[in-house]
């Protein structure tokens, strides 16, 4: 049988093939409308895939009704279909993303995969391994529309400069592929936001917590996640003791 993880890779690619065309056609579509089709076809597709594929797991989707049979069943997947709407509906971007997350009761996130179809690659749990060490200054990723406001100073106290990107998933995968050390997110999210590429980044050895250090958990009642660090492992203690100190303010 076709594990987890494979199934993750496979519809996180087929659904990212699908938003490339829905971006290749759409000619001068205004842009929110553009995100609206990306958001909706990618996830009928990805509905209708693991349907198929795993009769029977619960779904949680950004872009479905919440159905709270999900709370008590044991296999759950947690989907972001368009992640970086905003940026998918910019001509030129490639920071937007597709996230497939497999949670498990009693282990959490077990299988994970991120398309980043605009740069055709896929990150699976199954099959990641940690970044190199990069060159140059220290750098922490954060939204480009919703930057943490205490994230400058963090970045100061460990010698670190900002870059902004779109999409958590994009983000995540920087670190992954070790063009950024870390990223920080604060003031709001879901669940699905990070499932995937938490799921992604542990299984290649990267640091991800809330901001103050605790587990992320997932399929929670509500789903809001509203905090997440990723980064390499080193970074982990100085973020921290950074974030202890300026995320109240
Ligand atoms: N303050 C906030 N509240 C709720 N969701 C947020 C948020 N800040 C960021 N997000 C969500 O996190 C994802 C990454 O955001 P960003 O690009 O700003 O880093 C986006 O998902 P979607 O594009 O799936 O909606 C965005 O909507
Ligand atoms: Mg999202």
């Amino acid at each position: 049988m076709t594990t987890d993880a494979r199934v993750a890779a496979r519809l996180a690619e087929e659904a990212g093939r699908l938003l490339l065309g829905v971006r290749a056609e759409a000619g001068d579509l205004d842009p929110k409308k553009l995100g609206r089709r990306g958001d909706l076809r990618a996830n009928a597709l990805l509905l209708e895939r693991l349907a198929a594929e795993r009769p029977g797991d619960a779904v949680l989707s950004e872009e479905s009704a919440d159905d709270p049979a999900r709370l008590d069943a044991d296999r759950v997947w947690i989907i972001d279909p368009l992640d970086g709407t905003r940026e998918f509906s910019r001509p030129g971007r490639t920071d937007w993303a597709v996230h497939v997350a497999l949670w498990l009761a009693g282990k959490g996130i077990a299988a994970a995969a991120v398309a980043q179809p605009a740069l055709g690659a896929v990150y699976a749990s199954d099959d990641v391994t940690p970044p190199q060490r990069r060159d140059g200054p220290r750098r922490i990723l954060v939204s480009d529309s919703r930057p943490p406001a205490f994230a400058d100073a963090v970045a100061a106290q460990v010698g670190a400069e900002l870059a902004p990107m779109g999409s958590a998933g994009a983000k995540a995968m920087a670190v992954l592929r070790g063009e950024a050390d870390a990223y920080l997110h604060a003031g709001g999210q879901w669940e699905w936001d990070s499932a995937a590429p938490v799921g992604v980044v542990l299984a290649a050895g990267l640091h991800a917590s809330r901001i103050d250090g605790t587990p992320l958990e997932y399929n929670a009642a509500h789903p809001y996640l509203p905090d997440l660090l990723i980064c390499r492992p080193e970074l982990a203690e100085p973020l921290l003791a950074a974030l202890a100190g300026h995320a109240r303010d």
